[in-house]
């Protein structure tokens, strides 16, 4: 298996429960629900992305031809190979279920690391993940409906927080959608906030790397 990754570096955590934790984040390139083209976005299933995800061109980006090449990888990003105790990879992307398979995970636990993912829900998670993090896209089919947390971006115009009050997961979040207008991302975040308010079962999640200025 040949792992194509758009861009990997060590940041913290921006978002949901994990959120302020050092981690390396490994952002596979592809997705499934949008091309990653401008050009593309109006009439893709998914049209809010706020990422890059196309090529290998980024940091530490590439193509990895065995697990073990692209963990070594992530290790290597990895500041303290003494303090391994708390090491952390997020997968990313795109989406990374398209890519993510059991000889990787496995063979970043063999480095110690743990192991978190950020998914669109449209593909199985591996077993052994140690995070799970789902976030529902417009028109398509939520087949990982179990986790750690699931996280919705609000508002979404076709889909409701509320179709997935009683999946199976331990946190639940509302993350505002951000959009290129200000006025209208300033929205999201009072419409995110009401919606907290009104159904507390619901947590506020916000970006924070964007609000510090981290990546
Ligand atoms: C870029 S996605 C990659 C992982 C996966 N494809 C997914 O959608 O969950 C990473 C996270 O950013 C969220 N996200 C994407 N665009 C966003 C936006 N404009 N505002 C807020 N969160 C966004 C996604 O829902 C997801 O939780
Ligand atoms: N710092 C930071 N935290 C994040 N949490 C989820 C992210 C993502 O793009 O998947 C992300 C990201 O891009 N940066
Ligand atoms: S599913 Fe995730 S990576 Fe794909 S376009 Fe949507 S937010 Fe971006
Ligand atoms: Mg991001």
């Amino acid at each position: 298996m040949t792992y194509s990754v758009k861009e990997m570096y060590y940041t913290l955590q921006g978002e949901g429960a994990q959120s302020g934790r050092p981690a390396v984040f490994c952002r596979f390139a592809g997705c499934n629900l949008w091309s990653g083209l401008e050009t593309d976005r109006a009439t893709a299933t998914c049209t809010f992305c706020d990422t890059d995800f196309v090529g290998t061109d980024g940091e530490n980006g590439g193509k990895f031809s065995t697990a073990e090449e692209l963990a070594d990888k992530i290790a290597a990003l990895w500041p303290d190979k003494d303090a391994l105790a708390d090491a952390y990879v997020v997968f990313t992307g795109g989406e990374p279920l398209l890519q993510l398979d059991t000889k990787l995970l496995e063979a970043c636990k063999a480095h110690g690391f743990e192991t978190g993912v950020e998914t669109n829900g449209t593909q199985i998670a591996p077993a052994h993940l140690d995070w799970v993090c789902v976030s529902p896209k417009p028109d398509s089919p939520l087949v990982q409906d179990s986790g750690h947390e699931l996280k919705f971006i609000y508002p979404q115009e076709t889909l409701s927080p509320h179709e997935f009050a009683d999946y199976d997961f331990e946190h639940f979040f509302i993350q505002p959608m951000e959009v290129e207008d200000p006025g209208a991302y300033h929205h999201n975040i009072q419409a995110s906030i009401v919606f907290c308010l009104q159904n507390p079962q619901w947590r506020l999640s916000l970006q924070t790397h964007k609000i510090i200025g981290i990546s």
